[in-house]
């Protein structure tokens, strides 16, 4: 019986990932919660004859949507429009993921926090420093969800190489992406050598990683002030919590390792990460190994396959890292 409780469910993105965790066999219940509209939203998914029971809640009853849950996930919050950094949502989205992250370590103490609401880099401190103050972090069940990066750094390379001989769906082990989820922290790592050597020209490399970076500008900016990425991202999402999902039923995962962004000192391989990469960030995404639905390791294979091109986009990000943490850390400490 898992239990998962979307909160931001009647959004963009919360739509439709709620559809797409309505037909995940490892579902049971399925709880939607918003300010608005969710108990609607809830009663068209609940018509789907998949075995998972849908319930609406109103936005009085946030205590009720987490009762038990085995999985939040946060899609709830402010988008960009054009013009906009992720870093301008920072000012209202900062407060939405504190008041819900105190919430479900209120109401769901065990559950895993699965943090999509922009900036990723900023709101993932904030969540983690909040359960911090409440003595409730446990760092193996925070995670910033970053697996769009991943689905563009696959899609991208594929349209680079050549589609007709670089199949999207042949891509799916090819690249991984680390660093952050924003701009320049956002860094792909090509994990096979015989495609690294089809990218090297400098500008060809150059404009991969440019949209990868940039992939979520390209969506806002075609959708005209109408909002950003929402069903590219709840597939990723969907991905996402595919993988706990299938790591609480002890199923193995379906794909190579996927990445998320978290608390560093607190995970196996945490302070390993640091010492090769020579920084002392204490947030990163790199590919996880997941147990029971934690994070237990952080992956650091990926380091022995990058490139000099690599290696100096990942120095660019983490010099701007530090900054997007430190504000979501600072948000969190100065409200004594
Ligand atoms: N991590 C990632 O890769 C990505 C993150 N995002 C981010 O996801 C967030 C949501 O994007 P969209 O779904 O497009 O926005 P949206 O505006 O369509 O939906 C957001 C939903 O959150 C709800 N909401 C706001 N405050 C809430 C609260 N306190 N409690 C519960 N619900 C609340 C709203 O009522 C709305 O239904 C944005 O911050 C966006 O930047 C978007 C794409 C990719
Ligand atoms: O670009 C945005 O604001 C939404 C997002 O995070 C993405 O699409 O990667």
């Amino acid at each position: 019986m898992t239990k998962v409780t979307v909160l931001g469910a009647a959004g963009g993105i919360g739509q439709p990932l709620s559809l797409l965790l309505k037909m995940s066999p490892y579902v049971s219940t399925l709880a939607l919660y918003d300010l608005r509209l969710a108990p609607g939203v809830a009663r068209d998914l609940s018509h789907i004859n998949t075995n998972a029971t849908c319930v609406g809640f109103d936005k009085d009853a946030i205590g009720e949507a987490l009762d038990g849950a085995h999985i939040v996930v946060i899609p709830a919050g402010v988008p960009r429009k054009p013009g906009m950094t992720r870093d301008d949502l920072f000012k209202i989205n900062a407060g939405i993921v504190a008041n819900l992250v105190r919430a479900a370590a209120q109401h769901a103490p065990r559950a895993r926090i699965l943090v999509i609401s922009n900036p990723v880099n900023s709101t993932v401190p904030v969540a983690c420093e909040t359960l911090k103050k409440m003595g409730a972090f446990q760092p193996g069940k925070v995670m910033g969800v970053t697996t769009l990066d991943v689905v563009r750094a696959q899609t991208f390379l594929s349209d680079s190489l050549g589609a007709d001989s670089y199949s999207r769906e042949s891509m799916k082990r090819a690249v991984t992406v680390v660093g952050g989820h924003s701009g320049a922290t956002i860094v792909p790592v090509l994990l096979d050598p015989k495609l690294r050597s089809k990218l090297v020209g400098r500008r060809r490399y150059d404009s991969y990683v440019h949209r990868v970076q940039f992939g979520g500008d390209e969506v806002v900016e075609a959708k005209q002030g109408a909002g950003s990425a929402t069903l590219s991202m709840a597939l990723a999402g969907y991905h996402f919590a595919d993988q706990i999902l299938r790591s609480i039923h002890l199923e193995k995962p379906d794909v190579a390792p996927l990445p998320a962004f978290v608390y560093l000192p607190g995970i196996e391989g945490g302070a390993e990460l640091q010492k090769k990469l020579n920084t002392k960030t204490e947030y990163f995404a790199a590919p996880v190994e997941l147990r029971r639905g934690d994070v237990v390791r952080i992956d650091t294979k990926w380091l022995d396959s990058l490139g000099d091109l690599e290696r100096k986009t990942l120095q660019v990000c983490l010099g701007e890292l530090d900054g997007n943490i430190q504000k979501g850390r600072r948000f969190v400490q100065s409200k004594l």
